[in-house]
């Protein structure tokens, strides 16, 4: 096949990581015999800094055009919170996200067999194992509503930030994440706050109504707050997670740290039509940007997920599953999860030897 597939290559360590990731892609295209067009789009910071906006028009348009999207990650300090919003890289990240219509953000935690050293956990607890599918909202919520600055008489500066969910959001998310749980344990966790919020408790009632309809499936409701101890205290209860966007932001950056590190995990966002977007859960990481430290395997897993979603191509992502579990069986590291005496490898040499067992 020829895949047409759209790079953006962001900011900080995401130009670094995605270089890793497109040389996986061709090898794996050699073996598989595949070709690529890769197509740049410009989005966040570099973008600000190329045209004045972190989104610049026609993107959502450039990518529409191609089969998938690979993105390694924006933001920075030069592009912080006092720039207006339009060049912020954040905002682009958004935009595209809600462009595209990628409402299921599928962010799997999963223990590799070579990492359960590196699990901070108790040795039991790792050794029972991690495998979990957090399946985020991307499209609504606070992440989307309304947002206020204004000044009050009495209280100075006052700011809102709305969070809103409608029953068709909940329900398409929800639905999603009963699907993925017959692919693996048919277990379904709900995350929610409704012990507080009016948003969960009609995500819960929602969540109670589709339960109804996959009967095969095992169902439970966790409060927000449990749920972030229930992660550190006993991860392998977990098979698919469902909540909200930002209890998901948080809880899957939690979740990538109980599997070994931040620069594991990779993520598939979805939608109803094509393209799907992939990227690591992590961000641009300025601390280590340009210096070949970053960890590119949850970028290179990302476009291992593109396979599987996008391409409905199972062989391709197992094979690439398995050259990272085989050079972490060798016991490769890079510095964000080398043990103590161990040399770390950079960026670079990371995706070569996952290259070599492709
Ligand atoms: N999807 C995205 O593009 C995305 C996601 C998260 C954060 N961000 C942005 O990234 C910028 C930095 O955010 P942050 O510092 O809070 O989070 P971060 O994920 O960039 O970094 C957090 C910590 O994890 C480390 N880290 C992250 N990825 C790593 C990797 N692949 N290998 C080794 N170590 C890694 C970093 O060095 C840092 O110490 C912000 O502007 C934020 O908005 C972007
Ligand atoms: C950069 C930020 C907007 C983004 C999010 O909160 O969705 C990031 O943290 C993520 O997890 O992809
Ligand atoms: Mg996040």
């Amino acid at each position: 096949m020829n895949y047409r597939i759209a790079l953006i290559r962001g900011d900080g360590i995401g130009p670094e990581v995605v270089g890793e990731a497109v040389k996986v892609l061709e090898r794996v295209g050699k073996t598989f015999g595949h070709t690529y067009e890769f197509v740049d789009v410009l989005l966040g910071g570099c973008a600000t800094d190329a045209v004045g906006k972190s989104y610049p028009d026609g993107t959502a348009e450039k990518c529409r055009a191609c089969d998938a999207v690979l993105l390694g990650a924006v933001g920075g300090p030069r592009w912080g919170a006092d720039k207006p919003a339009e060049q912020r890289p954040e905002t682009a990240l958004l935009a595209i996200r809600k462009d595209l219509g990628l409402y299921a953000n599928l962010r799997p935690a999963t223990l590799r067999p070579a990492m359960i050293d590196a699990c901070p956990l108790k040795t039991e607890t790792a050794q029972r194992g991690i495998d979990l599918m957090m399946v985020r909202e991307l499209t609504g919520g606070i992440y989307f509503g309304r947002r206020e600055k204004y000044e009050t008489d009495d209280r100075g500066v006052e700011c809102a930030d709305r969070m809103a969910y409608s029953e068709h959001e909940i329900e398409r998310i929800g639905r999603r994440a009963f699907e993925l749980s017959r692919l693996r344990r048919r277990k379904v966790t709900s995350v929610d706050k409704a012990n507080v919020l009016e948003t969960s408790r009609l995500w819960r009632s929602v969540m109670h109504r589709l339960a109804q309809e996959y009967p095969d499936v095992a169902y439970e409701d966790f409060l927000v707050d449990n749920c972030a101890m229930q992660l550190v205290r006993d991860p392998g209860q977990f098979d698919v997670l469902v909540t909200e966007n930002m209890f998901g932001d948080i809880l899957s950056d939690e979740a990538s740290m109980v599997t070994g590190s931040i620069g594991l995990l990779p993520s598939a966002s979805i939608g109803d039509r094509a393209p799907g977007l992939y990227e690591p859960i992590h961000g641009s990481a300025p601390d280590i940007a340009g210096q070949d430290k970053a960890n590119p395997i949850a970028t290179i897993l990302s476009a291992a997920m593109m396979f599987r979603y996008s391409f409905q191509r199972a062989a391709e992502a197992d094979a690439i599953e398995a050259a990272v579990d085989a050079v972490l069986a060798e016991g490769w590291r890079t510095a964000d999860i080398a043990e103590p005496g161990v040399t770390p490898v950079g960026t670079r040499k990371m995706g070569e030897l996952i290259c070599q067992k492709l």
